[in-house]
């Protein structure tokens, strides 16, 4: 579903050049899980960029579903971002002037891929049936957040990216959105990928890698 091959990102900053991914090397299959660790600084937000085609590699490639990024152009990127890709992060990024259903449905409307059945399970799913019409600041923050996380699975995307997604909330919070994600992840049998700080959070994922010095170490 994901394979990095040989990944390199080097930035040049007024202190010199700082080679944040050295050759890195990661493939996830369907349905599962792997949490990205690693020290402040580690490199772990440009490796999830690179995967997501925010950003570009030095070296290397990044592959999704079998299309290779850079063989790819602007717009052709940019639908397979659509249609593949979900991302959350750790600021929930809702659009304030559109309603809870409207949020909901916005990726997969932009993708083509609405699914009103698909949506209105999902809003189950997420606790949020009957709250349609609320907007994102009448939401707490762990609504707030399930509601993001519907948001990228409304596509049912191949792949879903998460960095620190559970870094706003409190632990109680944190852990029933983390457990509904996981649930969801493995309903859908998409891919997750996510960066965390937790050695908690990353413990019920599948597998866990840590970056350090530029590359991937297992860290279980
Ligand atoms: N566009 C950029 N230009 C120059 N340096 C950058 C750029 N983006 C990131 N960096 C540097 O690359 C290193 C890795 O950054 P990154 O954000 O990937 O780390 P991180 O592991 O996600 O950190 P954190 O856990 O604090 O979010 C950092 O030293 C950062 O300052």
């Amino acid at each position: 579903m994901l394979a990095l091959h040989q990944l390199s990102k080097t930035f040049s900053t007024p202190q010199g050049e700082l080679h944040v991914l050295h050759h890195v090397n990661l493939t996830l299959k369907q349905g599962e899980s792997l949490a990205l660790m690693g020290e402040s600084g580690s490199g772990k937000s440009t490796l999830l960029h690179l995967a997501a085609g925010l950003d570009t590699p030095d070296q290397g490639s990044v592959v999704i579903n079998g299309h290779t990024l850079s063989a790819l152009n602007e717009t052709e990127r940019a639908t397979l971002r659509r249609q593949q890709l979900g991302l959350v992060f750790q600021q929930f990024h809702l659009v304030p002037s559109l309603n809870v259903a409207d949020n909901l449905r916005l990726q997969a409307r932009l993708a083509g891929r609405e699914d009103p059945a698909w949506s209105t399970y999902l809003l189950e799913r997420l606790g949020l049936a009957g709250r349609e019409a609320t907007y994102p600041e009448q939401l707490s923050g762990g609504q707030q957040q399930r509601l993001a996380i519907g948001r990228a699975l409304a596509v049912r995307p191949a792949l879903l990216l998460a960095d620190e997604p559970t870094g706003n909330l409190d632990e109680h919070t944190a852990d029933s959105v983390l457990s509904l994600l996981l649930s969801l992840v493995k309903e859908t049998q998409c891919a997750l990928l996510m960066v965390t700080h937790s050695e908690r959070v990353a413990a019920p994922l599948d597998r866990a890698f840590r970056l350090h010095h530029g590359q991937l170490q297992d860290a279980r």
